[in-house]
């Protein structure tokens, strides 16, 4: 991916690289790529988003790349983010603010289903507890995936997938990447960076935005 991007004419950046935890010795934030004329670009880069998916030999990853506008894509730091992404029925009708219930009875309005046919896809993780409990409540479905909301945002836009909305905190990289590959869609995502920064740091920071 590396070579590949220097035959490119642009000069980009890297806003979203290789594990701003990992120390990787390249696509890192802020290393210049392209042929060094051509338009200004921002680049995120996920090589690979799913590690487990592919060491596991499931499905779901993704190599991922988006480029923009110099100054128009996110510079997301590796912390969680809280998301919800929905598909092109349900554009402009879920709200992050809005409960799970709340948002689930919008999606199974907009798509014209009842809300037990409604199937939201979570990763599973423990601290999604409360948020699954919700889903059971309001009487929708849940889809749980083991690693991969990038996939998994993407999937909301496309009804043979059988999935609705997304729902949960997961990388705020990744968040970035899917909220790219829907607005390409036409579709929205909408998110908050989460208190929490992933693996070991204390750094904690909220910021609201949509994209
Ligand atoms: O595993 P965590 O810490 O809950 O983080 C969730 C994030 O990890 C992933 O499942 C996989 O990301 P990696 O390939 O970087 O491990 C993402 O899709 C998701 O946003």
């Amino acid at each position: 991916m590396r070579k590949v991007f220097d035959t490119i004419p642009m000069q980009g950046t890297v806003v979203i690289g290789e594990g701003e935890m990992d120390e990787a010795p390249m696509l890192y934030i802020g290393e210049e790529l392209g042929t060094g004329s051509g338009p200004l670009v921002d680049v995120a880069v996920d090589p690979l988003e799913g590690t487990n998916i592919v060491a596991q030999g499931t499905w779901n990853a993704l190599t991922v790349i988006a480029i923009a506008d110099r100054t128009k894509l996110l510079h997301a730091p590796d912390m969680y983010m809280k998301k919800i992404a929905v598909g092109p029925e349900a554009v402009g009708k879920v709200d992050i603010s809005k409960s799970t219930k709340e948002n689930l009875e919008a999606v199974a309005k907009a798509k014209g289903k009842a809300i037990e046919d409604v199937v939201a896809i979570v990763l599973d993780r423990e601290r999604h507890q409360p948020l699954i409990q919700e889903i059971r409540d309001a009487g929708a479905r849940i889809k749980l995936i083991s690693d991969g909301d990038v996939a998994a945002a993407i999937n909301t836009a496309f009804d043979y997938t059988g999935v609705d909305i997304l729902f949960g905190t997961g990388g705020a990289p990744e968040g970035v990447l899917a909220a790219v590959a829907l607005k390409c869609l036409g579709e929205k995502f909408k998110d908050s960076l989460f208190r929490r920064m992933r693996k070991n740091s204390n750094a904690a920071i909220t910021w609201e935005l949509q994209i």
